[in-house]
């Protein structure tokens, strides 16, 4: 049977801004009130998609959120007419309208927790929508993300979904962005790597002092419960807190992995000799790359700059790794050298492709955060919903529908607009018949 690692990408909505939600995510903090490009943006995140689909990986897409999410402005105490909530949220709490308007749902690595069929006891492929506590706007996220990740997945031979964790701190998860797993094929069983920023029910343990840890080790430890994952097939390491306070809120802005590959900065992780060992133990014979980046070349403030490291490193159809990389890692003389050096190294890693998405760039967002690996079998993938994968068809009704919807500019004063909110469901409502996932909005419930 043939393996696939899949990428999700998120589609950027129609009300992608600027606002500066993300205390810790340096990126969204710098360009609060910047203009933004709804129509660039999604075309950006279109474009890379499509090139990972060319390059013979298997590439879906879910559809963005309903934003304004005027279900949770309802939940706040605003009432009336729809317009009359945007008015009144625009007035008596400014704050709350932008936290109910992020297109934040385009960071899929931030939708969930996925498990290949591969690594659980009962064979199937697990999914725990990410419940995203720490930030307001992202925390309005997971149920819908729920309905659409079951739209996607929906045959239950193959696919089980959990509910979110309990929506409080001490469960805060943030999905595959602090989630790696390495292993010799796909379809074989691997160790999966949870990194976590602190200790929830430990107040003596290490956090950082300035920035949020946004992932507990008990969020971790209950997703590997749900997914019925063995103790010999997972790692909990903790995210150096130093590099948090530095701007590194989530580990995928500082590692990521891929079947025999982790590459990683020198100072990402505590304790990294032990976990390194213990990864080696638990993953078995087959050779690891580790791919340990050292300060003296890369300083943790160019990782977080150019997001070297929120890169996608994919296994191309000949067997050899590429890097799917911003154009962010070419402007930077570091780490552009750095890369250059790279695939001359004995690795796996040959070559580096650089996507310009610098919309999402903005808001703190590269490559890997756009994205959501779902490591699957052929049988799995035939079971997927077939009109949300990636293919000239596809790619060419989705551009279509972006010109005809999406605004090419939008100022976070425009997000109190009762016709944005208008555009926006026309649109969504239009995808969900573009990719056949039936009424997986508040609005059209
Ligand atoms: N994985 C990348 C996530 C980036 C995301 N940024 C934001 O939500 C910024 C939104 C704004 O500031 O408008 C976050 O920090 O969770």
């Amino acid at each position: 049977m043939k393996h696939f690692e899949a990428n999700f990408d998120g589609l950027v909505g129609p009300t992608h801004n600027y606002a500066g939600l993300s205390f810790g995510n340096v990126a969204s903090l710098n360009n609060a009130a910047a203009t933004s490009s709804p129509k660039d943006a999604a075309k950006q995140g279109l474009k890379k998609a499509k090139a990972l689909a060319d390059l013979g990986l298997v590439q879906g897409m879910f559809a963005p959120q309903e934003r304004p999410d005027i279900h949770s402005l309802r939940r706040m105490g605003f009432s009336g007419t729809d317009s009359d909530i945007l008015n009144k949220a625009a007035k008596e709490a400014p704050a709350l309208l932008r936290a109910c308007c992020s297109a934040s749902s385009m960071w899929t690595a931030n939708a969930a927790t996925v498990s290949p069929s591969a690594d659980t006891h009962d064979g199937k492929l697990h999914f725990t929508p990410a419940n995203l506590v720490d930030k307001l706007h992202r925390s309005i996220e997971p149920t819908t993300t729920g309905n659409i990740l079951q739209a996607t997945f929906n045959d239950s031979r193959y696919f089980k979904h959990h509910q979110h964790l309990p929506e409080h701190t001490s469960f805060g998860d943030e999905g595959a962005a602090n989630h790696t797993r390495l292993c010799s094929e796909y379809g074989h069983a691997g160790v999966e790597l949870f990194v976590y920023g602190q200790e929830a029910t430990n107040p003596s343990a290490p956090r950082p002092q300035k920035f949020p840890a946004r992932q507990t080790l008990e969020a971790s430890q209950a997703v590997a419960r749900l997914h019925q994952l063995d103790d010999d097939g997972t790692v909990y390491i903790q995210q150096n807190p130093d590099v948090i306070d530095q701007g590194v809120f989530h580990n995928d802005v500082i590692a990521v992995g891929n079947q025999n590959v982790l590459f990683y900065h020198e100072q990402a992780f505590l304790n990294t000799q032990a976990k390194l060992t213990e990864i080696k133990n638990k993953f078995g014979e087959s050779a690891l790359h580790f791919i340990e980046v050292p300060t003296s070349k890369v300083a943790i403030q160019d990782a977080v700059k150019s997001y070297l490291f929120n890169t996608q490193v994919v296994t191309l159809p000949s067997g050899e790794m590429a890097i799917i990389a911003p154009t962010n890692c070419q402007e930077n003389p570091a780490v552009f050298a750095y890369l250059n050096e790279l695939v001359t190294l004995n690795t796996p890693i040959k070559q580096v492709l650089y996507f310009d998405v610098k919309q999402s760039m903005q808001n703190g967002g590269g490559p890997a955060c756009l994205r959501l690996r779902v490591a699957m079998n052929q049988d799995e993938v035939a079971a997927v919903n077939q009109h949300t994968l990636m293919n000239d068809g596809l790619f060419n009704r989705l551009n279509q529908w972006v010109d005809k919807h999406y605004r090419d500019r939008l100022l976070v004063a425009d997000l109190a607009d009762p016709q944005l909110l208008i555009e926006s469901r026309t649109a969504l409502d239009e995808l969900t018949q573009i990719m056949q996932l039936g009424s997986v909005y508040q609005f059209q419930r």
